[in-house]
């Protein structure tokens, strides 16, 4: 049953009013953290300012097929067929963490003359074992995946952070098929009937890696982002249109990553703590879960979710979270200038 939104959720005046649907319970239990934060500040005039100079971007761009629907067929495997629902569900079961340790290379691959790091990286190696003939989209596959076969599949420069946390989350998402499921996560995004938020609880409920929610002060706190990115994949890849058709996309959240708030930062919308800009400058590991981590997820999606508002408030009504969300990511792929992003070992983000 719904909760019963208290007058104070619903209050306009607040800077942070809930929308109408929250199905997710995202947005609501972010919302806490955003006004009780001690280590991380919205700077709103900042916000809205960069709100304007995407306006006026958009304005001035006549190509209107925004660049943030694109789906970057070069790096992801694509039949159209159920193998690639397979293969996305295994693609975002596996898209976290790309960072070294301080002072360390990151792990990189070459694929097609290119050498590429990070998601990137992660997209191509998973399409490179395709391409080579191992049957990633197959669960029965992925539930007996072994250590020598992801090593071979991601191999590289370097090695991919957190290997044996990969490992699990691959051969659960093939027990989880398999057992559920009928081995097709066509079959989950059935259930889901054409709902995004719903596909992402779907997704939270039955395959525990996606379980991405915490607490904060004593309360539960949900951000479920490789949930909700996964969803978001799906409409990009298919173009809204098969696996890919959501009637309600407006409805996900940004995906609480490292890479949002480190460009939310760049462009002064985040303000942090002395103390924390130190650690985070000085690359110092955050543990997951702590109130610092935690504060600067929560202002990742308030910050999106504001800047949506702010965007539709001056015409852009149909711009969504998720396209806030790419086209901050998209900005943060060159990240040379920008000051260091949160280190916090998790599979999460
Ligand atoms: N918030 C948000 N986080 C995103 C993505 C993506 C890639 N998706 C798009 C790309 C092409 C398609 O259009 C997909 O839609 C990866 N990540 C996260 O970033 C981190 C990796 O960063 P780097 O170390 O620089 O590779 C890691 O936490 C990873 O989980 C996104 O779109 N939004």
């Amino acid at each position: 049953m719904a909760d019963i939104e208290t007058e104070q959720n619903r209050d306009e005046n607040s800077p942070y009013p809930l929308p109408s649907h929250d199905r997710l319970k995202v947005l609501s239990s972010t919302r806490p953290v955003v006004t009780q934060s001690t280590h991380v500040r919205i700077n709103h005039e900042r916000l809205k300012e960069l709100a304007q100079r995407w306006l006026q971007e958009i304005a001035a761009t006549s190509d209107h097929t925004a660049e943030q629907d694109q789906w970057y067929f070069q790096y992801h495997f694509f039949d159209g067929g159920e193998r690639t629902v397979n293969w996305m569900l295994l693609l975002d079961a596996l898209n976290f963490c790309f960072w070294s340790e301080r002072g360390q290379p990151r792990w990189t691959i070459e694929y097609k003359g290119e050498t590429l790091n990070g998601y990137w990286a992660e997209a191509a190696a998973l399409t490179r074992a395709v391409e080579e003939g191992l049957p990633l989209w197959d669960a029965d596959y992925l539930s007996k995946l072994n250590s020598e076969t992801l090593a071979h599949i991601f191999r590289g420069e370097q090695t991919i952070p957190l290997f044996e946390e990969r490992l699990r989350n691959a051969r659960e998402v093939g027990y989880v098929l398999q057992t559920h499921f009928n081995g097709q996560f066509s079959q989950v995004i059935a259930q889901a009937k054409g709902s995004a938020p719903a596909l992402a609880e779907l997704l939270t409920t039955y395959f525990p890696s996606f379980n991405d929610i915490t607490t904060y002060r004593g309360q539960e706190v949900r951000f479920l982002k490789r949930a909700q990115i996964c969803v978001s994949d799906l409409a990009s890849a298919f173009k809204g249109t098969a696996w890919g058709a959501f009637s309600d996309l407006n409805q996900l959240t940004a995906f609480a990553d490292y890479k949002l708030p480190q460009v939310l930062r760049h462009f002064h919308v985040f303000e942090y703590s002395d103390k924390l800009a130190q650690r985070i400058d000085t690359q110092m590991l955050l543990p997951a879960g702590s109130e610092e981590e935690v504060e600067i997820r929560a202002a990742t999606v308030w910050a999106c979710e504001l800047l949506q508002r702010a965007m539709r408030q001056e015409g852009q009504e149909n711009v969504t979270a998720a396209e806030i969300d790419q086209r901050l990511w998209l900005l943060g792929q060159d990240a040379t200038t920008m000051r260091p992003y949160h280190r916090t070992r998790t599979i999460f983000y």
